[in-house]
């Protein structure tokens, strides 16, 4: 059973209006976001089937009001979908009632939000043993439990401080050790980055990677930053209009964006600190000299993709096979002109 998604929505529907279930079986298949805003109701998530793997990190990216937190919503079954089916390991999710739903939420999911959501009148340890308390938790566990969640990101020896005596990077910390401290299975983080300054912004990504290195959680990740969706997907799902438009690994959405809209948000990207060896190797192919590793990065390669004069560098792969990329390929996509 280990393969069974963890998340798995099919067809999910989220109409906000009058009567959104009798309008969506009225519905003519195909009508676009445009056709239902003009019948008065707004596709927060139009028709989206997506999968998340145990272990596996995706990353929601879109514009303002693309609808990601909407979908978030409906994994937790905050929003009640209007069509198709939600199921969490496998159970579908629709039919739970409200204990179970509670059950669920507290038991499986942690969730960490942009405005961090702390106590004002609560210590650091008090903030995180807070959804320990909710769960009955005795007091020395939940101590215990919290003091070693408040290490694990880094804020030891700040447990008797007030959330304003933090900076705003130290907040977000306990907002996430908080979320930790439950020992959830699916992390849901919306935004959790955004009100950071650009270099605590990144400090924080490098240790959230750090932590998930440790943890190896199921997570979803709101973002509207190409940037931070590069740095930490497995893979991103690219929403506009309620809908995803490409779910990909990041190697794949800026070699080969699905649509317009998702190439115009790789135009800026530098590709070559994106791309890996691993994806541009080629069956049949053999390449000459000492192997790069798959997950080489591009730009790092630089140095060998200019100098070496074979057609085909060989590349080892996580599993240790041996297979090669095109040199002329790789060159493409360090020079910016595709791949
Ligand atoms: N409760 C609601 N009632 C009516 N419309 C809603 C409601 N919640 C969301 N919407 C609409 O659904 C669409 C998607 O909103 P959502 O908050 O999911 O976007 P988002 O991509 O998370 O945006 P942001 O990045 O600004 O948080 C928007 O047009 C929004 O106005």
């Amino acid at each position: 059973m280990s393969d069974t998604p963890v998340i798995s929505a099919r067809n999910v529907w989220k109409l906000f209006g009058a009567k959104p279930e009798a309008y969506l079986a009225s519905m003519p298949a195909g009508h676009s976001y445009e056709q239902i805003r003009e019948d008065g109701y707004i596709a927060g998530v139009k028709d989206v089937s997506i999968e998340v793997a145990r272990g596996e990190m995706l990353v929601i990216m879109g514009l303002s009001g693309s609808g990601k937190s909407t979908l978030v919503r409906c994994f937790s079954r905050l929003h009640d979908i209007t069509g198709g089916t939600i199921e969490i390991d496998g159970q579908d999710i629709g039919a739970f009632n409200e204990k179970e739903l509670i059950d669920l939420r507290r038991s499986k999911m942690g969730m960490v939000f942009q405005s961090f959501g702390l106590l004002p009148h609560r210590t650091v340890l008090e903030n995180v043993a807070f959804p320990l308390e909710m769960r009955g938790q005795d007091r020395h566990d939940r101590r215990d439990r919290a003091l070693e969640v408040i290490r694990l990101v880094g804020l030891e020896g700040r447990e008797e401080y007030y959330p304003r005596e933090l900076s705003g990077g130290q907040q977000q910390r306990v907002g996430i050790a908080r979320s930790l401290a439950i020992e959830p299975d699916i992390w849901f983080l919306d935004e959790p980055f955004s009100a950071l300054d650009p270099l605590i912004r990144r400090e924080m990504q490098d240790e959230f990677l750090r932590l998930q290195d440790m943890l190896g959680k199921t997570i979803v990740f709101i973002t509207h930053d190409f940037d931070e969706a590069l740095r930490l997907a497995d893979r991103i799902a690219i929403m506009k209009d309620g809908a995803v438009e490409q779910c990909d690994t990041p190697d794949r959405i800026v070699l080969n964006p699905a649509t317009e809209y998702v190439r115009k948000f790789t135009e800026e990207i530098d590709k070559a600190r994106v791309v890996h060896a691993g994806v541009l190797v080629q069956e049949g192919l053999t390449g000459e000299g000492e192997p790069v590793a798959a997950s080489d990065t591009i730009q790092s390669l630089a140095r060998r993709l200019v100098n070496d004069a074979s057609d085909a560098i060989p590349v080892k792969m996580a599993d240790g096979a041996i297979k090669a990329m095109p040199r002329a390929e790789a060159l493409g996509v360090l020079l910016g002109d595709g791949a």
